[in-house]
């Protein structure tokens, strides 16, 4: 069963039928507070983009890892019923708060410009591709980074803050379904290994355990064949109220 792992339950955000189910359950969610008369909807509100869904900048690794997860995430059949499968693709979007019921106003109110930065991309394959999946049963969450030439640190590698936006990205997210809405206290990062641009690696983490208000997670981040560690990474998540960061205390 899917649940809503925000407080702003999830609009419809309905998945293409040849991939995965979202793990946002909007099934229990209200309709939304607004419709657009018929008609005026498509010119007035786009749609969202799914910005984990592969696209042509995706090399032949990053989709043979997506393919690898892809097809063990459950799914509506063409025939309207759900398959079911241990993994999930979490669908990701360049503000969150725009497609949640009720958000599209709040989103207005709140630095309306603002978007999440490793979605804000025009340029396709340059920057951050990367998609997560997750895993209910055995309390995993993955990701697929493709590391774009725009992220170069090191000639010809990926900047070691690139590396640890997308760890926190991976775990945060991991966090955030655990434990509801967090904010990271902590990253710790073993940097063993630097990633050629361009390459994809894979991520991996694991929820170590908790401890009231306190979430620890690690990470590794390997190559895409898993024969060598880039990072290893510790991290402490903290839950937080929303309404902390909407009011801005
Ligand atoms: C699907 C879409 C999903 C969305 C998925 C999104 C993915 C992206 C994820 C991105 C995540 C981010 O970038 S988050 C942005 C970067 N992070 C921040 O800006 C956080 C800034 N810091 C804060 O706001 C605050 O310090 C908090 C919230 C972290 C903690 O404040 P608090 O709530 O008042 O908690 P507080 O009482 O101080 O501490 C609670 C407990 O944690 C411990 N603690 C607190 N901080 C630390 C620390 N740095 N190191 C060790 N321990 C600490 C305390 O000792 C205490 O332990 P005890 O006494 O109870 O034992």
């Amino acid at each position: 069963m899917t649940r809503s792992i925000l407080p702003l339950t999830g609009r419809s955000l309905r998945a293409p039928k040849s991939s995965c189910v979202f793990i946002y359950d909007d099934s229990k969610a209200p309709p939304p507070p607004f419709s657009a008369p018929q008609g005026l909807a498509s010119g007035f509100f786009s749609k969202p983009r799914d910005f984990s869904l592969p696209n042509s900048s995706w090399g032949p690794e990053m989709m043979r890892l997506y393919e690898q997860y892809n097809s063990q995430c459950g799914e509506e059949t063409e025939g309207g019923e759900n398959r079911e499968g241990p993994w999930k693709r979490l669908p990701s979007y360049n503000r969150f708060l725009k497609y949640a019921t009720g958000g599209v106003y709040l989103s207005r109110m709140i630095h309306k410009k603002a978007r999440l930065f490793t979605r804000n991309n025009r340029d396709q394959g340059a920057t951050f591709e990367y998609v997560l999946f997750f895993n209910s049963e055995e309390d995993k969450c993955v990701g697929v980074f493709q590391a774009g030439h725009l992220l170069e640190g090191p000639p010809g590698h990926v900047h070691g803050g690139a590396i640890a936006t997308m760890i926190d990205t991976v775990i945060g997210t991991h966090a955030t379904i655990a434990c509801g809405p967090v904010l990271t206290a902590n990253l710790n990062i073993n940097y063993r290994r630097p990633i050629p641009l361009g390459n994809t690696v894979l991520l991996e983490s694991s929820v170590d355990k908790k401890e009231g208000k306190k979430v620890f997670v690690t990470c590794k981040m390997t190559s895409s064949d898993g024969s060598k560690l880039h990072t290893d990474s510790t991290a402490l998540f903290v839950s937080i109220k929303v309404s902390q960061l909407l009011l801005g205390s």
